[in-house]
């Protein structure tokens, strides 16, 4: 398995304290404060806009705090250079713009620059550490292809990729999901779910809280920016706590083969109780779809 120096004895992974950041004139973070450790997933949830991409994008270095702290294995962020950036923490952005020449292969060896000698050449290891990602992804066959030509679960598998070449402790992912099939989705979240039984830390912004529930060991709650909960899948994937969040009626169930907790929808009438019931036309002029 690609290697990363995590150890239990080490500081938290990672330590927000009172963080507050935004965009000029927006305020979006407030008082953002937890701490994560090696061996954990957390999965965070919330409505669109509720500020889950601008976490991870401060996190990640990208934006920079206005006010409070972020720390890295110990040490501040605003302390470290972008190499020492990359080498303890990985990103998988949502969305983007990538050089559309380059080839995955060549994306994938990306992740590699933060280990680059001060010869700045690629080595044996590096191509080592790409073939294992691309294999581990699933993406060895897509490696001699163009960015241009991928689809987008194609091109998401890359980009996971790349960040686990980068063999940093810390991965921090946007919307991973986004776009993959249900057997791709699943594979990628079991070698995830593998790489934090190794001692990695991942914090993932995820839409899908039945994802959340199976493979994270604890789930943040962001909501107009603050944290609403933080605890683990037993704590706080209640029906109370989801609806909350969403502001939605949300019901929770038990998997019926792994016993996890699941949501689902709980309005009073479903989508086509509104018609003359179910079968009925979509356009047959009901407010079908319209929850009142
Ligand atoms: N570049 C930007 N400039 C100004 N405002 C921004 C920018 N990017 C995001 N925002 C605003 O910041 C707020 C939080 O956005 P963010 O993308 O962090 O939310 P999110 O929780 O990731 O949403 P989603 O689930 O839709 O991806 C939103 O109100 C958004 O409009």
């Amino acid at each position: 398995m690609i290697g990363f120096s995590a150890t239990t004895s080490q500081p938290s992974m990672l330590e927000v304290r009172n963080l507050c950041c935004g965009y000029k004139g927006r305020p979006v973070l407030q008082d953002v404060s937890f701490a994560a450790r090696g061996g954990e997933c957390l999965a965070l949830l919330g409505p669109n806009g509720s500020g889950k991409t601008t976490l991870l994008r401060s996190l990640s270095g990208v934006l920079q705090a206005k006010e409070g702290d972020i720390f890295l294995q110990g040490r501040a962020l605003t302390a470290l250079k972008p190499r020492q950036r990359a080498r303890l923490a990985a990103v998988v952005p949502q969305g983007g713009e990538y050089p559309r020449e380059l080839t995955a292969r060549q994306m994938v060896l990306l992740g590699r620059y933060p280990h680059l000698s001060w010869l700045g050449c690629y080595g044996s290891r590096d191509h080592a550490a790409v073939d294992e990602a691309l294999e581990a992804c699933g993406a060895t066959m897509l490696a001699p292809r163009r960015l241009a030509e991928l689809s987008g679960g194609e091109l998401q598998r890359v980009l996971l990729a790349r960040a686990l070449a980068q063999e940093s402790p810390l991965l921090l992912l946007d919307e991973l999901a986004a776009g993959l099939d249900m057997a791709r989705m699943a594979g990628l979240f079991d070698l995830l779910e593998r790489r934090r039984a190794a001692g990695a830390c991942v914090l993932m912004a995820v839409h899908d809280c039945n994802l959340a529930a199976i493979y994270a060991t604890r789930l943040l709650g962001l909501k107009a920016g603050r944290l609403v909960f933080d605890g683990s899948v037993d704590a706080v994937f209640t029906e109370e706590k989801l609806s909350a969040l969403y502001d939605i009626p949300i019901g929770v169930l038990q998997h019926p083969l792994w016993g996890l907790p699941q949501a689902l929808l709980a309005r009073a009438h479903g989508p086509r109780s509104h018609a003359a019931g179910l079968g009925a036309a979509p356009d047959s002029g009901s407010d079908a779809g319209v929850d009142d």
